[in-house]
């Protein structure tokens, strides 16, 4: 049996060169339909396309994407020709509600409010979006949701209300049909019935929002702000697009390692339900154990303190901004080099919750239980 994967894919040697003969790596842009001709399995990542154009005369059986996302695979066309597909639901979004936490640190630093005084709009309130919510919430945040698809976040007014408020997170698939579709959900109608001094955070994909209207719109209001991970032209952004953003960063949002390590697990399950295989290898036995991260606070500390520096202390987005500001000045074949490498070399970060903060007398505890932090006296 011969596996084609994304030489991306971590974990490729532990889970999946034991369950065939020949595993072959190459970069996700560049897969063609002949270096999958004679594949059986194809594992990818979110960056190759996949279809008819690709797979057709192939002997391929099975597509695994070990991504949340499946906006890059033609479903319609997998089933039809008998190709079994599978992705990764959940697996990262950990790893984007902790992305959105650093960015509101942001915020809150830039607007001199506290994290607790901002109200949060979530668009799409599935894996990532559903918890999201529930994170703020216990933290104190004052969220809401709106989710065409969840009942009781389905409402007109939660359609509405979701819009105004002080931060706004998009968090919904990319669709270009439907009655709920996101292809432009956020275009020039939509940014004007903001509030001006709002910030929207996509970390989603990137044509949920209309780039051109975003651009026009925070030239022309100079309070409004953006944050944006993923971007309409992936991999060579707009420089005005990069340099007007309050944070850019190069579509990593669920890059944790834990994120990117489930991805491949949850392909590997699929592929051995698929194979009528068993499991022989588990995640446990390949994720190295996270840090102890020992972070001292004195029983005078601030609730809001003790947040922000757990948060900063688990990761911070402005180590990615910065890296991103590389790209600025790069033509764009050299910007999309930039930009792939900026993700395959991207460095090693847990998810918040893999952390163990050894802490002693903090006040406001629940708020770090919220983060899934383990506490060590
Ligand atoms: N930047 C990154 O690194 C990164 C990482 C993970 C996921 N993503 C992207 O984020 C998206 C969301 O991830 P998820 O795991 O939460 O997906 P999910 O499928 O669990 O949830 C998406 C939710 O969006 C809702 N939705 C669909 N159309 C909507 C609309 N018009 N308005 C409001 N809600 C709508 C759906 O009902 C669903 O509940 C993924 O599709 C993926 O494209 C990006
Ligand atoms: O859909 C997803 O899971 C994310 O967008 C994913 O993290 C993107 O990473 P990539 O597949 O491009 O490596």
């Amino acid at each position: 049996m011969k596996i084609v994967a994304d030489e991306n894919i971590p974990l490729l040697d532990g889970f999946f060169a034991p369950l065939c003969q020949d595993l072959v790596t190459l970069p996700g842009r560049k897969m063609s339909n002949a270096d999958v001709a004679d594949a059986d399995i194809l594992l990818v990542r979110s960056i190759t396309k996949v279809d008819q154009a690709l797979l057709q005369g192939s002997k391929v059986r099975f597509v695994g994407t070990c991504t949340i996302g499946t906006d890059h695979l033609d479903t319609d066309y997998l089933e039809q020709a008998g190709i079994k597909w599978a992705n990764a639901p959940g697996c990262n979004a950990k790893a984007v509600v902790d992305y959105v936490l650093s960015c509101m640190l942001v915020i809150s630093e830039m607007k001199q409010r506290s994290i607790r005084d901002m109200s949060v709009g979530i668009v799409g309130a599935g894996n990532v979006g559903g918890m999201l919510l529930e994170t703020l919430t216990q933290v104190g945040v004052e969220a809401i949701a709106y989710d065409p698809n969840i009942e009781g976040l389905d409402s007109e007014e939660l359609k509405t209300a979701v819009w105004q408020q002080d931060i706004v997170t998009l968090h919904t698939p990319i669709t270009k049909e439907g009655e709920h579709k996101t292809f432009h959900l956020v275009d020039d109608a939509r940014l004007s019935s903001m509030k001006p001094n709002a910030v929207l955070i996509n970390s989603c994909r990137g044509a949920v929002i209309d780039n051109q209207a975003l651009l026009r719109h925070i030239r022309e209001v100079k309070t409004f702000s953006a944050i944006l991970d993923v971007f309409e032209e992936e991999p060579s952004p707009n420089d005005e697009l990069l340099t007007r953003c309050l944070l850019a960063t190069p579509h990593i949002a669920g890059y944790s390692l834990d994120g990117k390590y489930q991805g491949s697990a949850m392909i590997y399950d699929a592929l051995c339900e698929f194979l009528a295989l068993p499991r022989r290898t588990k995640l446990e036995q390949l994720i190295p154990e996270a840090q102890l991260r020992k972070v001292s606070f004195s029983s005078e500390s601030e609730e809001e303190f003790v947040l922000q520096k757990m948060i900063r202390s688990g990761y911070d987005v402005r180590d990615d901004h910065y890296r991103m500001k590389s790209l600025l000045g790069l033509s764009d074949e050299e910007k999309a080099k930039a930009f792939d490498l900026l993700r395959k070399n991207y460095p090693v970060r847990r998810d918040l919750n893999r952390l163990v903060a050894s802490a002693r007398n903090i006040r406001g505890n629940y708020m770090l239980e919220a983060l899934g932090i383990k506490m060590k006296s």
